[in-house]
């Protein structure tokens, strides 16, 4: 796997990054949407970079001038609900994908910090020979992003697969390695050192889910 961790570079990225994780920021809702949404924007630009592209004439009033453009099959599949604003963000830029959504939760059969992964909710596309971005903000302990991508094979074999994520652990990183096709790349904006015992990412940002969209019973 290709890992592109694009905060090690500075950039105006990094603002965006402080105010999800900023204790008194991030309470703004509405804020913290359009910040994940931004740094999606930022990562498709990114990733674009590595699609495939040939010359195509674009006539102008006053001639016409030869643009390289891309011309992959662009599935967008984001996982519910952290990636809803994720998956705006990269719409942005990629406005002509086609769109799949998965639902994934943390489920806690014996009510301690253990947890399966319940995939339930799939609404896709075929992704077969397509270039699958598969968006979610958070990568703790990676156990989602494979439970999605086991369920998401029946839809077809994708051509390429780029993850997009906006915080990540190591050991997550680690953990999806083993999963995914070699020619995979995640853009990821950042990486943190650990995860606490219920799996969330130290220091990360708290629940993604529930800054975005509020607490759920
Ligand atoms: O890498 P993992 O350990 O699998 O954890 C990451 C998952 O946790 C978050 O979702 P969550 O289960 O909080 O659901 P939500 O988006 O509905 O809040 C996040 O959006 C990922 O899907
Ligand atoms: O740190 C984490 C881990 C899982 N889900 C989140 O929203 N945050
Ligand atoms: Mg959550």
């Amino acid at each position: 796997m290709e890992i592109h961790h694009i905060a090690e570079k500075n950039s105006i990225l990094n603002k965006f990054i402080a105010e999800i994780r900023d204790v008194n920021i991030q309470k703004d809702s509405l804020r913290f949407r359009r910040n994940i949404e931004r740094i999606g924007e930022v990562l498709g630009y990114e990733l674009s970079k590595k699609l495939s592209y040939s010359g195509v004439y674009v006539k102008t009033p006053l001639g016409k001038k030869k643009i390289q453009l891309s011309y992959n099959d662009v599935v967008l599949c984001s996982i519910l609900r952290a990636g809803l604003p994720l998956h705006q963000g990269l719409l942005n830029y990629f406005d002509d994908a086609e769109n799949a959504f998965i639902s994934a939760y943390r489920h806690h059969p014996k009510n301690d910090n253990k947890f399966e992964i319940v995939v339930e909710y799939f609404a896709s596309p075929s992704i077969d020979n397509k270039t699958l971005l598969l968006a979610d903000p958070m990568l703790a302990t990676g156990q989602s992003l494979v439970a999605v991508y086991e369920a998401i094979k029946k839809y077809g074999i994708p051509k390429e697969i780029h993850i997009v994520a906006v915080i990540g652990s190591k050991e997550g990183v680690d953990f999806i390695k083993n999963y995914f096709p070699e020619n995979t790349k995640l853009w990821i904006a950042t990486i943190d050192d650990k995860l606490n015992d219920k799996g969330y990412i130290v220091p990360g940002l708290g629940d993604a889910g529930d800054l975005a969209y509020g607490t759920k019973l």
